[in-house]
């Protein structure tokens, strides 16, 4: 059985960037459960439709060939025979995402999708970052982590990302999505047996290593 290690957090805490290096680190797979949402989100905007409108995405999501892979060096997404990949962390996706987040049809079959790809995974452990994996998709994982950091600071790299966007839009849109996606599920509170890495104080490296401190702690307690 593969095992899960499980990290969910809010928008901007580092969970993409430290899950990657954490999965390379260990020679473990890596899987982005936010970019199943952003293809759908890019999915249902091709077809002319609104995220807003349930139905339009109930839809879209029966008719969804998204490919997610789990190689930390390749983030590569495609829907059907369309790389998604940049498009999927556009502006106009990130702001409309959230919509079909809130489906729960949609949560599920993306949920079902996620852990098969576990556990037909050719790695010993995955590592899978999003918002409900440690307390819906993965309750049981061996590892779960939440990952957080001071709203101020994960708006500020995120907008150090986006170079060219204003980063007071960047920063009003992201504490936006943050808002409605916790609505849907709780990401900023631990569930019972979650461990917090904050990230507010420690740099990049820190980070990975606060993490990688975790799940060498639990493994090694796990495995002698
Ligand atoms: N501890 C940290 N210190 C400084 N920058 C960081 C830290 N962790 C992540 N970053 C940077 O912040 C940005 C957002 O991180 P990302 O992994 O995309 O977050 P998430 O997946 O949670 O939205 C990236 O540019 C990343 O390199
Ligand atoms: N497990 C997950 C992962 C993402 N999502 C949704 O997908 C969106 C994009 O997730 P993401 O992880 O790519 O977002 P960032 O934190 O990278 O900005 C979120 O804003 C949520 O609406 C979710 O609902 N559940």
């Amino acid at each position: 059985m593969t095992d899960f290690i499980a990290i969910d957090g809010p928008a901007g805490s580092g969970k993409s960037s430290v899950s990657k290096a954490v999965a390379r680190k260990l020679g473990f797979g890596y899987l982005d459960t936010g970019s199943a949402y952003r293809a759908l989100a890019w999915h249902v905007l091709d077809r002319g439709a609104d995220t807003a409108d349930a139905d339009a995405v109930l839809a879209a999501v029966a008719e969804f060939p998204v490919r997610l892979g789990l190689d930390p060096d390749d983030r590569t997404v495609t829907v059907g025979e369309v790389d998604v990949t940049d498009a999927i962390r556009e502006p106009s996706v990130s702001g409309a995402v959230s919509g079909v987040a809130r489906v729960p049809e949609v949560r599920e079959q993306v949920n079902t999708l996620f852990r098969s790809l576990v556990a037909e995974a050719p790695y010993p452990a995955v590592v899978v970052e999003g918002r409900d994996i440690t307390t819906v998709v993965a309750p049981d994982a061996p590892v779960r982590i939440l990952l957080t950091a001071a709203p101020e600071v994960r708006a500020a790299r995120r907008a150090g990302e986006l170079a060219g966007e204003n980063a007071e839009a960047v920063a009003a849109a992201l504490h936006k999505r943050d808002a409605s996606d916790s609505a849907v599920v709780d990401f900023l509170n631990a569930a019972d047996g979650v461990e917090v890495v904050d990230s507010t104080e420690l740099d990049f490296t820190q980070t990975i290593d606060a993490v990688l401190a975790v799940i060498e702690r639990i493994r090694g307690v796990h495995h002698g």
